[in-house]
């Protein structure tokens, strides 16, 4: 078993909280969540006041990856963990919890120079989820969606992930490069039946804002669709084209967001049945569709 339950929340530093607003809710179509920090824009899918939380700041950059845990025994196996593995974690402070509107957790720097959290007991905002568009994102025991960030060292954050906190890994894409490189690899890895909630883009000096995208998953296609017809409308630069992966099924585009990084918004992602699931490697990105745009 896992320790983790499945990724909580996202904070991320924001440099331009006004173009933000309106790429979330006008274009995207997140409900308008709430929180206790002034000025941050909170980012709402479904019971939980906040899923993506944007801190206004001077950069971009990922100021906490969360991950969910069951409760508080969880979470004191995993700080058994990190101490085993010599990852020093502190708790967050009682102000940091209240912020977070979780009832404990602890922060550390996961390999890669992500600042992870683990977090327990979040607190539930029970008002109607009122998305601008009728949008209904797939989270519950799936978690928010999955993270790519930016590796310089793929094998030990892949060890860490997997062998310290649990991850199950969930395939792998070996990237076109040189073969004097030897094999390139993304990664996939989930602690739950979400295909992947992590993923690893290996890249040589990961630089802020330290994260690649965060893929949020819609409940149907019309929703996707109508989204990708805002995104042109408000023209913004469409990282990928709509497409399917051959990993996950799931179809999705990327947009890029007001903080540089991209939004991944999909639908029909795969459930994994952990007693047939083997780790393999896919040659393509997807079956269809997914033409990238790097300007
Ligand atoms: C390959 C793949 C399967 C499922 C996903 O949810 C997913 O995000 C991806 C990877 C997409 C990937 C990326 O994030 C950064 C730029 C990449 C490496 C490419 O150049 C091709 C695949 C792209
Ligand atoms: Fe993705």
């Amino acid at each position: 078993m896992t320790l983790i339950s499945s990724l909580g929340y996202v904070r991320v530093r924001a440099a331009d909280m006004d173009a933000w607003r309106k790429f979330a809710f006008e274009t995207i179509g997140f409900a308008q969540g709430s929180g206790p920090e002034p000025g941050a824009l909170y980012l709402r899918m479904d019971e939980r006041p906040g899923r993506i939380i944007l801190l206004p700041g001077d950069e971009d950059r990922v100021d906490a990856v969360g991950w969910e845990v069951r409760d508080h025994l969880a979470l004191r196996r995993v700080q058994s963990e990190l101490d085993g593995a010599g990852v020093a974690a502190k708790p967050l402070s009682a102000e940091e919890a209240e912020l977070r509107r979780v009832e404990a957790g602890i922060a550390f720097e996961a390999p890669g120079g992500t600042p992870t959290e683990i977090f327990y007991g979040p607190a539930l905002d029970h008002t109607p989820v009122a998305t601008p568009y009728n949008n209904r994102f797939v989270t519950g025991k799936l978690g928010l969606g999955h993270v790519v960030i930016p590796v310089g060292d793929l094998d030990g954050a892949y060890q860490f992930y997997g062998e310290t906190l649990g991850f199950l890994p969930r395939g792998a894409f070996r990237l076109p490069a040189p073969p004097e490189y030897g094999p390139v690899r993304m990664r996939f890895m989930s602690p739950n039946a979400r295909h992947h909630s992590l993923a690893f883009l290996p890249l040589p000096d990961p630089k802020p804002p330290l994260l690649v995208h965060i893929m949020v998953e819609c409940e149907t296609l019309d929703e996707v669709g109508r989204a990708l017809d805002r995104v042109y409308a408000g023209n913004y630069h469409l990282s990928s084209t709509l497409g399917r992966h051959t990993n996950d099924k799931m179809v999705s585009f990327y947009v890029r967001t007001p903080g540089g990084w991209d939004l991944e918004v999909g639908t029909d992602g795969m459930v994994v049945d952990e007693t047939y699931y083997t780790a393999e490697e896919i040659t393509a990105d997807s079956y269809w569709g997914h033409k990238w745009d790097f300007t």
